[in-house]
């Protein structure tokens, strides 16, 4: 109940470097964005995370220019964009598939960057109008060029592969000449839209470190669409999560992380238990007490709410898993110990390496905690009697949704 809902992120959405007010884009009878709003600060790092189909391209679109709103305002440094050219905007884009020419060389790419957003505006001539125009113009300002095209090259840690050919360069290489071409006409705002998707698993992972090192290096302004949370949160200094065309929540990575502002978003967001709760009264310290399955619970969060149905998230790495005394009793005549103490039995062990997760079976429901791995002995078997525990301060409450 603490977390930023909706409509206050959309609140939050009248200043900023890049402001989206009421941003709305309708195809035909597809509501693609619906009444985005959103204020993204000077050299914020800022993430568009949200499931295949949510809306993110849409919006990223309409910042640059490829996409007209249908209503709604994009702004850029206090200027109003609309019915500017992508060129006249001041935006870099980066593109999934990189659009870089193979056979040209790293120089060529990035010059192309340069020159064309300066004559036509955009991506998309023929290769071979591409080449003569490469060719006219940098005869025509050698000097300004390279050294455009060689201070963005620095930037991305590419200096020296000028004539290196792209078909001769890793993917991640790639990547990067695909960001000097973005930077190197020295844009406000820069858009990356899924640039890691081409990449394998173990590259992408480093991409996301270097994408983030010279974004802060370069101080830009960064809109970086994403589907993977992963992604998201490790990078972005806020991310927007997105769901059917609207923002769900604006938060930095350790508040949407900690404090979702809906059972959704706690569920896109990490892996969740979310339980059936419902509110018992306040608590004698800070919070509320909350009933899960007739078993009592301790929340530091306080509900205000005349709907007494709540849901009760629970990190799973916020369970504390230890084995039950003898005594302790079995799963299946259950109960709590103590408020925030659940007796359950281990069905499920997951050894992932650096954490196990145990899926257990209590009075209240499927319940998974993950621990770091602390060595063969710590490990619990399946049948295990376990007490689960967990803190108050970990313990959410939300409001249940209308819908899945
Ligand atoms: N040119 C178009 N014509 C018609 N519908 C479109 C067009 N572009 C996008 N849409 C629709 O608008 C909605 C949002 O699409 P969008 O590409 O913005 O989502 P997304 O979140 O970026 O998805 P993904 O992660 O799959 O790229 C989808 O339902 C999509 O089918």
């Amino acid at each position: 109940m603490l977390a930023e809902t909706a409509d206050q992120a959309s609140a939050t959405g009248g200043d900023g470097f890049l402001v989206l007010r009421d941003l709305t884009k309708k195809f035909n009878d597809t509501v693609a964005v619906q009444g985005v709003s959103v204020g993204i600060e000077q050299g914020e790092f800022f993430a568009l995370l949200g499931p295949s189909g949510c809306g993110k391209t849409t919006t990223m679109r309409c910042i640059a220019g490829f996409e007209q709103p249908t209503s709604g305002h994009v702004e850029i440094a206090g200027r109003a964009v609309a019915g500017l050219s992508p060129a006249q905007r001041d935006t870099g884009m980066v593109f999934q598939n990189y659009a870089l020419f193979p056979h040209y060389d790293v120089f060529r790419n990035v010059a192309y960057g340069l020159l064309m957003d300066r004559l036509h505006g955009g991506v998309g001539r023929r290769a071979g109008a591409i080449g003569s125009l490469l060719n006219g113009r940098i005869a025509h300002r050698q000097a300004e060029v390279r050294d455009e095209v060689a201070r963005a090259l620095e930037q991305v840690d590419l200096a020296g592969y000028e004539r290196r050919k792209i078909s001769q360069l890793s993917g991640g290489q790639q990547q990067r000449v695909a960001l000097a071409r973005a930077l190197v006409k020295q844009p406000s705002v820069l858009l990356m839209d899924e640039p890691l998707s081409n990449l394998d698993r173990k590259l992408r992972n480093q991409m996301r470190y270097t994408i983030r090192d010279i974004q802060q290096r370069v101080g830009i302004t960064t809109i970086f669409v994403t589907h993977d949370q992963e992604e998201a949160m490790s990078m972005a200094d806020r991310i927007a999560l997105m769901r059917d065309g609207k923002i769900v929540q604006v938060a930095k990575p350790s508040e949407l992380y900690e404090r979702p502002a809906t059972p959704w978003a706690a569920d896109f967001v990490g892996t969740s238990n979310l339980l059936d709760g419902q509110i018992a009264g306040r608590s004698d310290g800070v919070g509320s007490r909350v009933d899960v399955g007739g078993l009592g619970f301790r929340s530091e969060d306080s509900w205000d709410a005349a709907d007494k149905q709540c849901k009760v998230l629970i990190r799973p790495e916020a369970i504390n898993v230890s084995r039950a005394p003898d005594n302790g009793g079995s799963a299946a005549g259950g109960g709590t110990r103590e408020p925030n103490q659940l007796l359950g039995r281990v069905r499920h062990v997951g050894f992932l390496g650096a954490i196990v997760q145990y899926e257990v079976e209590t009075p209240a429901g499927l319940v998974l905690a993950e621990h770091s791995f602390g060595g063969p002995s710590s490990l619990m078997e399946v049948g295990d009697n376990v007490v689960l525990g967990v803190h108050p301060s970990r313990v959410r409450l939300l409001a249940p949704e209308d819908r899945p």
